[in-house]
């Protein structure tokens, strides 16, 4: 049976993604899409400045945006993907579960609140169970899940994947495209021919996010991952496609070949959205790069490459989509486990 879903943020960037994601998708049917009060009451077509190359599905172009508020939005909608800026989702979100929806959120506020899941499908299905918790303390009918930042998401998998020889210290330095930052993010006389060893609050949020994926859940609480990570963040003038160099110092012993067959032996999940491989890892040491490999799996394929033995540990590069698998797509396959897992 189809299950009703609607989009909050629908005309922006990762917003987008999801209506592109969401075309043709076999179980949910896209109900509702809303937006500010500057683009509730126009058609789709009208409110968003489409940026995807491919054109709006017809049906989708003569939808009604509605406001961002529990009463624009279908009694009947099942499940909501949030692309909100995340101070607007911190205010408008609640509402939302107070009203008893289901959010699958992609905004940053409430990543790190110990009583809402913060998932990657194929890594840390079972902390969706968090929500009984939260049901509990915040009265909530609906629950809230979030997908972790881009950045964060791309390291991840292949971190649980070594995860098995004892992960104790990760450094990471990454090359982040410009659509991270949203379409007016960053100026083109600000990133052509350069590169911008900041990005605010990107550092904190691999720190802390890539302990909670790992970490154990007990029913009750997640116990933060013990791994020290430290990261450096840097933009840098490539379209879509978040490149990062890992560090990871491990208890055990690790060859470069154990390693790539954990990465490539890491199990994916039976979801409509997942790639039927997680990880790719490339022989080739040039690889994998932006441009050539942030397509794999529809985008939603993980990327390593140039694994190399250090003194501790490894080092090695990985790369993702970083507005499908960082952001629509991410959110998307949490909502098909919510489903699969009876939440919706
Ligand atoms: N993981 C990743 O790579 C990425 C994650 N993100 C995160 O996803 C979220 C969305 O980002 P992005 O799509 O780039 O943002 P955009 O600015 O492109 O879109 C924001 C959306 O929110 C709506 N909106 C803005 N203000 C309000 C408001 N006050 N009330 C209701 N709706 C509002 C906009 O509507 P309107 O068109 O009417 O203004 C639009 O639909 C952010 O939290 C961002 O940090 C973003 C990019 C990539
Ligand atoms: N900060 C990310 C994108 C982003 O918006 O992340 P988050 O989902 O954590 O807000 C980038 O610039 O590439």
């Amino acid at each position: 049976m189809a299950v009703r879903v609607g989009i909050l943020g629908a005309t922006g960037a990762v917003g987008q993604r999801f209506i592109q994601l969401l075309d043709d998708h076999p179980t949910f049917e896209l109900a509702a899409l809303t937006a500010s009060e500057e683009s509730a009451g126009k058609t789709y077509a009208e409110a968003a400045k489409w940026r995807v190359n491919a054109p709006i599905p017809d049906e989708v172009a003569e939808m009604e945006v509605g406001a961002t508020t529990p009463e624009a939005v279908p009694e009947d909608v099942d499940l909501l993907f949030s692309s909100l800026p995340s101070g607007v989702a911190a205010e408008v979100e609640p509402k939302f579960l107070h009203e008893g929806y289901v959010v699958s959120s992609n905004s940053s506020n409430d990543r790190m609140a110990p009583d809402v899941p913060l998932t990657i499908p194929e890594v840390n299905a079972e902390h969706l169970d968090l929500i009984e918790v939260q049901r509990d303390e915040r009265g909530w009918d609906g629950a809230l899940v979030k997908n972790p930042n881009c950045s964060t998401i791309t390291m991840v998998p292949t971190l649980a994947a070594l995860d098995q020889f004892g992960l104790e210290e990760v450094h990471v330095s990454t090359l982040q495209a410009v659509s991270g930052a949203g379409y007016s993010g960053v100026s083109s006389m600000e990133i052509i021919d350069n590169a911008i060893p900041h990005i605010g609050g990107e550092e904190d949020k691999m720190e802390t996010e890539s302990r909670k994926l790992l970490g154990e859940f007990d029913g009750v609480d997640v116990e933060l991952h013990e791994m020290e990570v430290a990261a450096s963040c840097n933009r840098i003038p490539t379209l879509d496609g978040h490149l990062e160099n890992v560090f990871a110092e491990t208890e055990d012993d690790v060859t470069p070949e154990e390693a790539a067959d954990a990465m490539r032996e890491y199990p994916g999940i039976d979801l409509h959205t997942a790639p039927e491989q997680l990880i790719h890892v490339f022989e080739d040491p040039s690889r994998p790069q932006p441009r050539l490999d942030r397509e794999r799996g529809d985008g939603m394929q993980i990327s390593a490459g140039g694994i190399q033995e250090t003194e501790n540990g490894l080092k090695y590069n990985c790369l993702a989509h970083n507005t499908i698998r960082g952001a629509a797509g991410a959110s998307l396959l949490n909502g098909e486990l919510l489903v699969e897992e009876g939440w919706v």
